[in-house]
């Protein structure tokens, strides 16, 4: 805390020269002064917003040392008013302009600040680096926004002015850049910063990937620039391109948001080249802000170097505190096997879309990879009732189905994000790249599939409900062995199972007599994953094989396989290159299906642009019952490749289609039944081919005993 005082940026002792009147400064004159404080006093009473940072050149001239100022003044401001609590009282106070607090108590209609507001602001204002954590949707957005802001206004004091230019913008004129993790996070920011600006003269632009990068270059020339907001990738572009002719030679302020994401290994080396191309701090004097819900320790070391050593860790979650809120329960629904991972979000779906509680069902779910998002998001939009066509209500009506990740396009990203903001009712099926700062209004489920890469990413996920005051809940499906992997990865959270669902526990590999709603919903969602074309089902399969790497290598196949083949109506998994199958360590593992053939389009998830025939009655048929893998040349004759034991090269067990069928048929009223073998001619029956009862029994899940990390390339990269 000292030491912000001695560090006020340079730029902010320009604004001696200031206008405001002195009325506003009248709260922050000092207590009862000690002999050596006496000396600064009337210093004191001439200065503005940046008293400290004036009093700190004054008292140079003075010739007192600047250790004796920051006490001096510190001690004032903590004992004598405390903390600021109001927006009002930053103006009252003299910390922030009037025209700012207007906008903020007029426009946005905020009171009283919350609490990273109140502690960050204050700290900020002085100019000192900070590294602030606090638990999500606490506006830690407004706590940097608000003194960069600010402090831009001071260097500049005629930028209060609304629609004030100067005779020429200039790329120069840039004194914050602000970087965020992701895209959407970016623009979301540059949204806020410009409504926080609206009154004033300052210029907020963004830029982010995917973009047109020229047009963003126009509007920084034409229009001018003071904040600019944008992704590590795009920023480290435009700086770096000699042509572009930004440049940010009076930079006074640094922000990192999300910075523990923005520090890690993916970020790190854009942010640091970012930092070389500006200005060194030796001649111009910067601020660091560094601010996340998530702050490891690794992360407040690499932060005191790219801060300054002296950073101001600030914190309203005490070591040993529980990060997540209190309002926001959070459930663990641990289901029987992969198989029942999509039937139990539909059960969840379909029960919390039909609360009377009058708050709309407005859900994210969280799943690990790109290709996950695709096929669960076409498993959702495919669901239609038993015996209906799609043309009738969509059961989960009037939710709109959406979904995002990293690899649609800048333009498809920003229209999925906007309509599930806009939505009052909406199930948006997404990767990590909402899962960090998104501030969509009302979301009142956060759902994740199978087990996030750590703790950190479940907290930033569910943080995406339970913002501000509002309340909301938060699902965890997984099966048996992620619950326990779980254990390690999820430490010290409030999670509790819940074991309301119903279809989590059904054994969906055995014929079994189910109440009729149950049946319904295995139905329903059995139909609805089998018209998902294979190339998603398959790139689903092959990402999975990525991010499942921590588990028994035998367990991991078995559970895909299991998927492929009772939820996704596969009567064979997919196929796994040779090359893949090495570097994963699966040649000797059981039920691994190898694919001989190069060309294949089913390699690696690609490609397979087969569709299920899809609705009631279909079902996938091998080779030798004609259709089904159509593309794959590489098997010849009439039977699937065997669920090999020995590395592929003996096949056993999988013949081909139509050997028999099984139902999970919804039965009469008197309750669904969930049978295997025997067609049936019910229309309700989901249909669905098992050439190889073998399947199931031959294999058995264990071991190997491999215990490696989820490999980042098979999860969805911002
Ligand atoms: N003082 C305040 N009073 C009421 N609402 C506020 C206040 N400050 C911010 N908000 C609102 O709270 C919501 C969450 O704010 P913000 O997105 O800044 O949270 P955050 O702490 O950055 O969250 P995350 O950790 O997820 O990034 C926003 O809708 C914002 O407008």
């Amino acid at each position: 805390m000292f030491n912000a005082v001695r560090r006020g940026p340079a730029s902010i002792v320009k604004s001696a020269s200031s206008p405001y009147p002195t009325r506003y400064l009248s709260f922050i004159l000092p207590p009862p002064l000690t002999s050596k404080a006496s000396r600064i006093l009337p210093l004191l009473s001439t200065c503005n917003f940046s008293t400290f940072h004036v009093t700190r050149q004054r008292a140079a001239e003075a010739a007192i040392t600047e250790d004796e100022i920051d006490h001096q003044v510190t001690a004032h401001d903590a004992t004598r008013h405390g903390p600021v609590t109001r927006f009002i009282e930053l103006q009252e106070r003299g910390m922030v302009c009037p025209t700012v607090v207007k906008t903020l108590v007029e426009d946005m209609r905020l009171e009283t600040m919350t609490h990273v507001q109140s502690l960050t602001i204050n700290e900020t204002l002085k100019g000192g680096d900070v590294l602030a954590q606090a638990r999500t949707g606490t506006g830690k957005t407004l706590a940097f926004l608000i003194p960069v802001l600010q402090n831009i206004i001071n260097y500049d004091p005629k930028l209060e002015q609304r629609g004030y230019r100067p005779k020429r913008a200039s790329p120069e004129d840039i004194r914050a850049i602000i970087i965020s993790p992701t895209r959407e996070l970016a623009e979301q920011i540059g949204v806020e910063a410009s409504k926080l600006t609206r009154n004033t003269g300052v210029i907020v632009q963004t830029a982010v990937g995917g973009t047109q990068k020229s047009a963003g270059l126009r509007a920084i020339k034409n229009q001018g620039c003071h904040i600019l907001v944008g992704t590590p990738g795009r920023l480290n572009d435009i700086l770096s391109d000699p042509y572009s002719e930004v440049r940010a030679p009076n930079l006074s302020a640094f922000v990192l948001d999300e910075a523990d994401r923005l520090l890690d290994q993916g970020f790190a080396p854009a942010i640091e080249a970012i930092q070389k191309l500006l200005p060194a701090r030796t001649e111009v004097d910067r601020q660091t802000l560094l601010f996340s819900a998530t702050v490891p320790r690794e992360v407040v070391q690499i932060a005191r170097r790219i801060a300054k050593a002296d950073v101001h860790y600030l914190r309203t979650v005490q070591e040993g505190e529980q990060q997540t809120h209190e309002r926001v329960p959070q459930k663990v629904a641990v289901i029987r096997g992969l198989e029942n991972q999509a039937p139990a979000l539909v059960e969840l779906c379909t029960r919390e879309m039909a609360r009377k509680d009058g708050v709309p069902f407005k859900a994210i779910i969280y799943l690990n990879a790109t290709a996950d998002v695709s096929l669960i998001a076409s498993t959702l939009r495919n669901l239609k009732n038993p015996g209906e066509s799609i043309y009738h209500k969509h059961p989960l009506h009037p939710a709109r189905i959406i979904h995002i990740h990293a690899r649609l396009t800048q333009r498809e990203r920003t229209f999925a994000a906007e309509t599930f903001r806009r939505a009052d009712s909406a199930i948006m099926v997404s990767t990590d790249v909402t899962a960090r700062g998104m501030d969509f209004p009302n979301v009142s489920h956060i759902i994740q599939i199978g087990l996030p890469q750590d703790r950190d990413t479940y907290i930033h996920r569910l943080g995406r409900t339970g913002r501000g005051d509002k309340t909301g809940e938060g699902w965890l499906i997984l099966t048996d062995l992620e619950a326990r992997e779980g254990h390690n990865r999820l430490h010290n959270l409030p999670l509790n199972e819940d074991k309301s669902l119903e279809v989590a526990s059904v054994d969906m590999t055995q014929d079994a007599q189910l109440p009729e709603d149950v049946a319904k919903t295995l139905t329903q969602t059995i139909d609805a994953s089998r018209m998902v074309p294979l190339d998603e089902k398959s790139a689903s399969y092959h990402a999975s094989l990525g991010i499942m790497r921590w588990a028994p290598a035998r367990y991991m196949i078995q559970s895909l396989n299991n998927r492929a083949k009772y939820c996704w109506g596969m009567e064979s998994p997919p196929k796994i290159s040779s090359g893949l199958i090495g570097k994963l360590g699966l040649s000797r593992v059981p039920g691994v299906v190898r694919n001989e053939d190069r060309g294949s389009r089913f390699d690696g998830g690609r490609g397979g642009l087969s569709r299920d025939g899809g609705g009631q009655g279909s079902s996938f048929r091998g080779r030798g019952g004609g259709g089904g893998f159509s593309r794959d040349s590489g098997q010849r004759g009439g039977s699937f490749q065997g669920f090999s034991r020995d590395g592929g090269n003996r096949e056993d067990s999988f013949r081909s289609g139509g050997a028999r069928r099984d139902s999970f048929s919804q039965g009469d009223d008197r309750g669904g039944s969930f049978r295997r073998g025997g067609p049936s001619s019910d229309r309700n029956t989901y249909e669905r081919s098992d050439p190889a009862r073998r399947y199931d029994r031959t294999e058995r899940s264990g071991g190997s005993g491999r215990n490696r990390p989820a490999s980042r390339s098979f999860v969805d990269s911002y």
